[in-house]
């Protein structure tokens, strides 16, 4: 077992996760900057909410990981100084609304209607004073601090620290995150069930088969119904989940 002392994740797990609250319904989330700062109210609960090691996602001074949470994009408003964010990337498949004088992102917006995560908005619920936020549940992307400078030789422990927390580590997204992706991928690419019944054999085929006999093994199995075709779009399908969910930069 790896040595977890002195791991440190994230200001808001390191001493222990607070609970979410179930009654819970928001809050104001304001920038660091000690005048003016942006605020953006968040008129829901939150979900998902994990910690990220990607490099993309904002993180506190000092941390390794970032901690987001999605909420639905209409409960998101710029209550003041909206006039000081700025995207740090129009193109990245989720634009992260930054203050361009403390650097703080106020929320992450995907403007792709095809992603799978349309309409959703990604928040740092830690710029919040108030508390019962949903708790952070797993964490996304651990691989990744290894391109922010961590040793690679650290990650045992980082790990280690992660399921003693209970947040699984995975270095893409959780498996229902994963796999709604990939069922919003099948959708679009016309992919249907592997369950679906196979089509009734016609009397021509049943009558070639039959005179083939099972003398030839090959001829046998040459007659057992193609896979269904692959989509039109080409690459794996964890290559297509990643494109879709990461913006094609792999
Ligand atoms: N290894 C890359 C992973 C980046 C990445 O794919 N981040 C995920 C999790 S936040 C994502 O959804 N990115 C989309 C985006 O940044 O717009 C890094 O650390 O920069
Ligand atoms: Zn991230």
């Amino acid at each position: 077992m790896a040595n977890t002392d002195g791991v440190l994740i994230h200001p808001a797990v390191d001493n222990g996760i607070k609970q979410t609250d179930p009654n819970f319904s928001g809050g104001v989330l304001s920038c660091l900057c000690s005048t003016n700062p942006v605020k953006v109210r968040v008129s829901a609960q939150t979900a998902h909410n994990h910690v990220c090691g990607c490099t993309k996602c904002w993180k506190p001074e000092g941390a390794v990981f970032s901690q987001i949470a999605v909420v639905s994009r209409d409960a998101v408003e710029v209550l003041e100084n909206g006039d000081k964010l700025e995207i740090v990337n129009a193109d990245a498949p989720i634009q992260r609304h930054r203050c361009r004088e403390c650097g703080v992102h106020m929320y992450g917006r995907i403007e792709n209607t095809g992603h799978p995560f349309h309409g959703l908005d990604f928040v740092h619920t830690e710029l919040s004073p108030e508390e019962g936020w949903s708790a952070p549940e797993f964490a996304a992307f651990v691989s990744s601090i290894i391109e922010s400078g961590v040793d690679p030789s650290r990650m045992d422990g980082i790990r280690a620290r992660l399921r003693e927390l209970g947040l699984h580590p995975y270095d893409t997204l959780s498996p229902p995150l994963m796999d709604a992706i990939a069922a919003h991928v099948a959708k679009t690419s016309g992919v249907t069930s592997r369950a679906a019944p196979q089509e009734e054999k016609s009397d021509t085929r049943r009558d070639e088969e039959t005179a083939a006999g099972n003398e030839n093994r090959e001829t046998a199995s040459a007659s057992t119904p193609p896979p269904p075709p692959p989509p039109a779009e080409s690459g794996s399908i964890i290559g297509r989940l990643l494109n879709r969910l990461l913006g094609g930069s792999r």
